[in-house]
Order: structure tokens, then sequence, then C-alpha cells
């Protein structure tokens, strides 16, 4: 079966992406590469990383007006990303229009609240509702608005896929049990994630960071 662990390669260090991808290839499913390793190697970039053989996730987290928007995910079409994120917040038109411009094959993923953020923080930006109560509202907007799925933290995935039976749900903020959070809040374990109704896991630092990322992606998936 194929692995539903996609790996962050948050690095703008393209050699550094690509020796890591070929190390951790047996144990994962796909690559998913970010706006740090976007910025540093663009287009060009991303079509290297596609040679390594894995499915790719640009994960640009978009989240502008509807037309700019699309015409950004116009842009990317020749990548042919396989899972694609925009900002739920950004709104129903914008979520709406980013489904349209994108190619037949590419999953568009809309982020619900980033598992960087807690209670708290959802009230210093003037967020009344707790990260569950508004991770539904954000879910529901995006299956309404057309998208394939959302960006959620394990915390609320079991609740968003009831909800979404045929929803594309994406969970980061995952850990082994005994890794470190760093700066994750809302944080579960992979098999937890699974449980839940995860259809990829995005693990980043667990497996890049570790002395050997096969090693470590190896333990990672034979806890699933
Ligand atoms: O869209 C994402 O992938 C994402 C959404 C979110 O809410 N939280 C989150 O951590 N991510 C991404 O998931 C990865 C997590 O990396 P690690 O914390 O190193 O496992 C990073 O590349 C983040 O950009």
């Amino acid at each position: 079966m194929k692995s539903p662990i996609y790996v962050a390669l948050d690095t703008p260090d393209i050699d550094r992406a690509k020796a890591v991808a070929t190390r951790v290839k047996q144990h994962v499913g796909g690559i998913k590469l970010g706006l740090e390793f976007f910025m540093a190697n663009g287009r060009h970039g991303v079509h290297e990383m596609a040679e390594v053989g894995l499915p790719v996730f640009l994960d640009l987290k978009l989240h502008d007006i509807p037309n700019t928007v699309a015409k950004a995910i116009q842009a990317l079409r020749p990548l042919d990303p396989a899972i694609l994120t925009v900002h739920a917040a950004g709104g129903r038109a914008m979520l709406e229009d980013a489904k349209a411009a994108a190619a037949a094959g590419t999953k568009v993923v809309a982020v619900t609240m980033l598992t960087s953020l807690d209670g708290a923080d959802m009230r210093s930006i003037g967020l009344a509702a707790d990260p569950h109560e508004q991770v539904l509202r954000l879910a529901e907007l995006a299956r309404e608005s057309g998208v394939d799925g959302i960006v959620c933290s394990g915390e609320e995935v079991s609740a968003a896929h009831k909800a979404w039976k045929d929803g594309f749900f994406v969970v980061p903020g995952v850990r082994p049990a005994a890794g470190k959070s760093a700066d994750q809040k809302r944080v579960v374990t992979p098999r937890a994630a699974l449980d839940g109704g995860a259809s990829v896991l995005v693990i980043g630092r667990p497996i890049t960071q570790a002395d050997d990322p096969d090693e470590a992606a190896r333990a990672i998936e034979a806890t699933l």
C-alpha cells in the first residue's frame, strides 16, 4: 500500500531537498514543497524535484482576492502538482475560483486553522471560536465551495471527516509519540491522525532533521 506520508522538504537548498527525498523515497508517498523551497527555487526547482519520481504537494497557501488566486493557479498549471493549498479564510468565491483554475488532476485543499495556533492565538486575532469550532466552520465552507478537502490538525480531523465523508484530509502537526512539538501547538501521533480519517500525513522535521531520515521515515511508517 502507498504510504500516506508526504515529507515536508522545508529548505531553500535544492540539493539537500533532493538528497532527503531520494533517501526516504521507499517510505513516503510524496514530497511537500512549501514557501521556503519555492521562494528560493521557483518553478524550475519544482520541475527538478518532480524527477525524484514522487507526487508533488505544492504548499503555497494562496490567500488573496479571487482573481489573483485564480491567475496564480493558472500559472502553476504546467507544474501539475498532485495537491495545492489555498487558505479557506479567503472565502467562498476565492475557493470556487481556485478550484476552477486548477488542472483536473490537482487536488485543491483549503487550510483551515494553522496547527501552530491555539485558542489564545485565535482570540488575539479577533476570532472568538475555539480551533475545533472554527475548523468545522471552514471545512463546511470548503465543502460547499467545491474544493477537494482541507488541511486541519489531527485534533479536528475525526469530526471534520464525519461531516464530509468523501473529503480529502491533509494533517500536519504530526509527531511520533516522543517527538518534539517545536512551533506546532495542535499535535497528534501519525497513528491517531490516520485513525481520525487523515488521507495524507505531512511530516517534516521528525524526518528531515533526524540523523538518519530514511530510518526515521521507516520507523514512523511502521507505526501506521
Ligand atoms: O499546509 C500545511 O502543510 C501546513 C498547515 C498547517 O496548519 N500546519 C503546518 O505545519 N503545515 C505545514 O506542515 C509542515 C510541518 O512541518 P513539521 O512541523 O516540521 O513536521 C510545514 O511544512 C508546514 O508549512
